[in-house]
């Protein structure tokens, strides 16, 4: 485990959240330094509701400049092959859980889902993806991968995250920017995810993890070598200091790493 990745521990996720605001906000406002748009994405599972009381619930407003979502481009780290409005979609988890609650003051994101036109042919899903990916982060063969301001990830018990799943052939993808998968270990089936280069491509990228379901598989990707095998461990390898994770008690109980210098407050 490369030192520098940030595991801090909340002790509650009312904290987290309130931490990972201010993360979001820097690393907003430096994008907007950078080149005045923000290239944010995002993942599905716990992450959008906690993102949502994160950014929807001001702290102090007076004493900081809010964020400004009419320049932000959302795009999603892994999707599952369903209608928008499906249960399982993660655009609509999305939508209900934070971009509806998004104040009209605050303005509007562009929002780039899936191509649903697709959904019977999931290899031309990723296809038809990466092609968007392409048009905003410039030519394909110009651009080696898509730098995104910030990645927000999640952590699932088996360490998987985006659709990158333990042991899966995909890990070994170097070429493509986005995969369909249709045999998902969890349901349902038929996804499109980031490939490891890319989910590994952000200036800033954070996991968001909470809760005790997690100490086991942090444990493995952060004390243990074999751990290191694991999709979010490789993001860890890959991406470095680049990478935090926000975490609370329960999810790094007995977590060694966590007792070092790298955790506490950012
Ligand atoms: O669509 C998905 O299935 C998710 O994007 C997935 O990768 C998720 O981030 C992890 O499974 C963690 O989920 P939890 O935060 O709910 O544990």
């Amino acid at each position: 485990m490369p030192r520098s990745v940030g595991l801090h521990a909340y002790d509650t996720v009312d904290d987290l959240a309130q931490r990972l605001r201010a993360y979001v906000l820097d690393s907003q406002n430096s994008a907007f330094s950078r080149h005045d748009a923000f290239r944010v994405a995002v993942s599905g599972g716990s992450l959008p509701k906690i993102l949502a009381q994160a950014l929807l619930t001001p702290t102090s407003p007076a004493s900081e400049a809010p964020f400004d979502f009419s320049k932000w481009h959302i795009f999603f780290a892994d999707e599952r092959a369903v209608p928008l409005d499906d249960a399982d979609s993660n655009y609509r988890l999305v939508k209900e859980e934070f971009l509806d609650r998004i104040p009209a003051a605050l303005g509007t994101p562009t929002v780039y889902p899936i191509d649903t036109a697709l959904l019977d042919d999931i290899p031309a899903m990723a296809d038809a993806y990466e092609q968007t990916l392409v048009k905003v982060f410039a030519a394909r063969d110009s651009v080696r991968l898509p730098m995104f301001d910030l990645l927000l990830l999640g952590c699932g018990p088996d360490g998987h995250t985006c659709s990158l799943f333990p042991g899966s052939p995909l890990l070994k993808e170097t070429e493509a920017w986005v995969l369909s998968i249709d045999d998902s270990p969890k349901p349902p089936p038929k996804r499109v995810t980031f490939s490891l280069p890319v989910a590994s491509h952000g200036i800033n990228i954070a996991f968001v993890a909470t809760g005790g379901g997690k100490k086991e598989i942090l444990r493995e990707i952060f004390d243990t070598e074999e751990g290191k095998r694991l999709p979010c461990a490789q993001i860890n390898e890959i991406a470095g200091e680049r990478v935090t994770w926000f975490t609370d008690s329960a999810a790094v109980e007995g977590v060694e790493y966590a007792k070092r210098s790298h955790s506490g407050s950012l």
